[in-house]
């Protein structure tokens, strides 16, 4: 019986992912007369190493996925998943994504000290994150808010808030529920209030191009409608050059709000993008419907371009 080998980082969050989606690739296997045992090979990526540094200051794509990408191409691993926010919108030569699973609540969630929402939080609160899209979107909404940088992994910025360094912080609801620490979560921020980053709760799961029997595997994985949808929002960032650390939010669903649906590849995709100012003194919306995820991941960008996108991401980037 083969042995298929998953890389993953060493956050529990990327472990329990991991974990969770080698779950449901055995069931799957088994539904289909097939059977393969996993193992879980650890890696220590660069944007692991640099944690404690503005990861925006030191720059560079691709910060949690290289390493594990070179192991891949070296026969190390066979597979790795990734959280789709993470992962670029281009994979090296050899490399291709294998599967696409079902998204998760794709929307920003409020932890709050004292269990209040977003709209209760006190005047003037300190409320943490490391993301100029979140910051961007919160301070249009709620002016009065400081909003203070925080980094580390989920579990260590609940207890920086714990302690005292700041009354909220704002996360994704995914890595939460992933964690089984959906409890933690005092509200859920609306997405028209906070337009999610590209992929959020989405996975994506990367193999060698030449692992046609991995590669059937993961076809059996794959949901239409999460690939297509998330295909239309990385089409748009990368339209706009984004990276991860870039105020850019996006995020499509079938306009008809299914989530899921078997004939998925023919309906109607609507996607909203965003481009702010991490101030939040601009911030500018489009969308567009449309089948092809590709062109319409093309047209909000272009839509966004013609009401000064750039210029907001040029400064962004210095
Ligand atoms: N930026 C880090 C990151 N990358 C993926 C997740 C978990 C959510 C997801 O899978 O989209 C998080 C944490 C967060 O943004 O709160």
């Amino acid at each position: 019986m083969r042995t298929i080998v998953v890389g993953s980082r060493q956050s529990v969050l990327a472990l329990t992912q991991t974990g969770q989606v080698i779950d449901d690739l055995k069931r799957l296997a088994k539904e289909h007369g097939l059977e393969y045992d996993f193992t879980i090979k650890k890696i220590v990526t660069k944007g692991d190493r640099i944690l404690d540094v503005t990861l925006s200051k030191v720059g560079g794509k691709g910060l949690f996925v290289k390493e594990i990408e070179q192991a891949m191409l070296d026969g190390e691993i066979d597979m790795a998943v990734h959280s789709m926010k993470d992962m670029p919108s281009v994979l090296p030569e050899g490399l291709v994504s294998g599967a696409v699973p079902a998204r998760k609540d794709p929307r920003d969630c409020l932890i709050s000290k004292e269990g209040t929402t977003l709209d209760d939080l006190p005047q003037g609160a300190k409320v943490g994150t490391s993301s100029l899209r979140r910051s961007s979107q919160l301070k249009a909404y709620r002016p009065d808010l400081q909003i203070h940088w925080i980094r580390g992994n989920i579990d260590s910025r609940i207890r920086k808030m714990e302690d005292g360094e700041f009354q909220a912080i704002i996360l994704a609801t995914a890595g939460l529920q992933r964690m089984g620490w959906e409890d933690r979560i005092t509200s859920y921020l609306p997405v028209e209030i906070s337009l999610p980053a590209v992929g959020q709760g989405a996975l994506g799961i990367e193999c060698r191009e030449s692992d046609a029997e991995l590669l059937h595997l993961l076809s059996l994985y794959n949901d239409e409608v999460t690939a297509r949808t998330v295909a239309a929002e990385r089409k748009f960032l990368s339209e706009l050059n984004g990276g991860c650390q870039v105020p850019i939010g996006a995020y499509a669903v079938l306009k008809n709000g299914e989530a899921s649906d078997s004939r998925g590849a023919q309906k109607v995709i609507q996607l909203t993008g965003m481009v702010g100012s991490p101030d939040g003194e601009i911030v500018l919306k489009e969308s567009a419907e449309g089948t092809d995820p590709e062109s319409l991941g093309a047209e909000v960008a272009a839509k966004l371009r013609a009401k000064g996108a750039e210029k907001i991401l040029a400064q962004v980037r210095g």
